[in-house]
């Protein structure tokens, strides 16, 4: 659609002036990026307001404006579009736009603290081996069946959304498995989207900068929850305590899925080691590669999407056993005696549970050596945690930089440092450079020993001061325990 007024179909509107027949080349919220024809959405931010940018997008073309706040001095050649809330707006404006593809594709939305980009990749890899052909949108990357499209967020702006979604019913997507960010859902990249479902993994402590509290932050995930429509289902872990909040006043149905509470997906864990986890479902023992009990939860609640879109409990456990997950979660890397683990843990609760799967599948007599940094402009109330964790359940911990960003980094690893009690200060070195601490790791490695290299995962960049660099940690290790090898 790309007549105004068809566009502006269920937007609530607070006031129009000007002619809404007219023709919108295309839907932008940057006005860095509006062209001859655009509709430019001004959107407050968290670092400026769009509003003081409409005069440069009318200079640059612009023929419609949606604003929240109209400007004093209105150019009579421009369509001025007044709405409560412009975020909101710009969803519902870009489904639209490309005559709403939600409506034609089944969408699965995932949210939590941990497991987003593990469940909907495990959904795809799944639906794609049962012969859907599959969308997804994820931390890692979006993919239209086997097409790869590069992610910059884990959930993409709203008119991305939109537009990949329209890519992939195009490309007779049937399905589509999106990861929902709190950031995504409060800034509504999701408005104006049909879901058939969604799901709750998890809650813990995370994005506290920018939600503020942890109430603010649990708000923002029980929206994707509140405004799924009566026909859809809400799948929460049963286990988190926070599972039953995102269900209170929720119109779809409810169903839950756990280890330890009644629910309607339920499994046992039978065993867990390196090489995968074994889980009785319904009495029926079934091994899956991925490890670790956090992955049993993730596996479970796979299981439970599946069934609820209709598919052969049976056929869905016996071909996710044999599906691997996703890239730079808990990946094995074994050179010379030594297991090097690459894993996206850049949260607590994800460390706690990484480093006591390790633990728990250690046979004994070898060292866990783990390397772990705190990202920048994010949450700082973290990075003693995370470092106090890594300390105490390995045998060393060498604390170094993730992604400084605008950060002085030595400066996130005296935050880091603070969580490190006396006693364990013999075990815990600090090593600025990454490659440096990874390298180091490496050294001090024995055969037999395990190192755990925590927080970036699948990323293949380090960000500092608005760069880019490469840098990717499975590469790394592997380089260095080459070298040590050949010597
Ligand atoms: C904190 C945050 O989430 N910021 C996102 C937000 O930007 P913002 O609100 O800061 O925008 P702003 O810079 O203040 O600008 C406000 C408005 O003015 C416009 N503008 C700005 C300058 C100009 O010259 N002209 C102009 O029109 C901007 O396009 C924007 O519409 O909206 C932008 C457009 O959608 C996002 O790119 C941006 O993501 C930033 C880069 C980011 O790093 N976000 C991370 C924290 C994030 O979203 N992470 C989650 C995953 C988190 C997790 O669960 O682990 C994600 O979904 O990726
Ligand atoms: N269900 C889970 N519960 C707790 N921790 C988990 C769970 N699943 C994965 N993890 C841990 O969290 C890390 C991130 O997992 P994953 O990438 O699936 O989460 P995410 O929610 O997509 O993260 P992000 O918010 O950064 O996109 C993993 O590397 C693992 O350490
Ligand atoms: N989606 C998360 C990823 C964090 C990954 C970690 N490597 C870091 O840079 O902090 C975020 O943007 O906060
Ligand atoms: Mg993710």
């Amino acid at each position: 659609m790309t007549i105004l007024k068809d566009i502006l179909y269920k937007v609530s509107l607070v006031s129009t002036t000007g002619d809404m027949e007219v023709e919108v080349k295309n839907i932008v919220f940057d006005s860095r990026k509006v062209e001859e024809g655009s509709l430019f959405v001004a959107i407050p931010g968290t670092q400026v307001d769009g509003h003081d940018f409409i005069d440069k997008a009318v200079d640059t073309g612009a023929r419609v404006i949606v604003c929240e706040r109209l400007p004093e001095n209105k150019s009579p050649k421009i369509t001025w579009v007044q709405v409560k809330k412009a975020s909101q707006a710009l969803g519902v404006m870009a489904s639209n736009f490309y005559d709403n593809p939600s409506h034609s594709i089944k969408v699965v939305a995932v949210t939590g603290t941990n497991g987003k980009t593990t469940t909907v990749t495990l959904l795809h890899q799944l639906f794609t081996s049962m012969g859907y052909s599959t969308g997804l949108l994820s931390t890692v990357e979006n993919r239209i069946n086997e097409e790869i499209l590069p992610a910059t967020h884990t959930t993409p702006d709203a008119v991305s959304v939109q537009a990949l979604l329209r890519k992939m019913v195009d490309a007779g997507c049937t399905h589509c498995f999106m990861e929902a960010s709190s950031h995504a859902i409060v800034q509504e990249r999701i408005a104006g989207l049909k879901l058939i479902g969604s799901v709750f993994t998890n809650i813990s402590h995370d994005h506290l900068d920018y939600h503020e509290t942890f109430e603010e932050y649990i708000k923002a995930k029980k929206k994707l929850f509140d405004d799924l429509p009566k026909d859809a289902f809400a799948l929460v872990n049963g286990d988190d305590k926070r599972g039953a909040v995102m269900l209170q006043n929720c119109k779809a149905t409810p169903q839950t899925f756990a280890l330890k509470s009644p629910a309607d997906f339920k499994a046992k864990v039978l065993s867990n080691t390196l090489e995968g986890l074994e889980l009785d479902i319904n009495g029926k023992p079934v091994w899956f590669r991925l490890i670790g009990d956090f992955n049993a939860y993730n596996l479970l609640g796979v299981l439970g999407v599946a069934v609820l879109l209709g598919e052969d409990e049976d056929e869905v456990m016996q071909v996710l056993s044999g599906i691997r997950g996703a890239k730079g979660r808990f990946d094995r890397i074994s050179i010379g005696g030594v297991t090097a683990i690459v894993d996206y843990a850049h949260t607590p609760d994800a460390l706690e549970n990484v480093l006591k799967t390790i633990n728990g599948v250690r046979t004994g007599g070898e060292q866990l050596i783990t390397v772990v940094g705190c990202g920048g402009n994010r949450d700082k109330s973290k990075r003693p945690i995370m470092a106090k964790l890594a300390v105490q359940e390995s045998d060393k911990a060498i604390l170094t930089s993730d992604n400084p960003r605008f950060e002085e980094p030595e400066a996130i690893l005296q935050d880091m440092q603070a969580g490190v009690g006396p006693s364990d200060l013999r075990k815990t070195l600090t090593i600025v450079d990454r490659k440096e601490a990874i390298k180091t790791a490496c050294m001090l490695s024995q055969v037999g020993d395990i190192i755990l290299i925590a927080g970036k995962g699948h990323e293949d960049y380090q960000e500092i001061k608005g760069v880019k660099y490469h840098f990717d940690d499975a590469e790394v290790v592997s380089e260095f325990l080459n070298q040590l090898t050949k010597k």
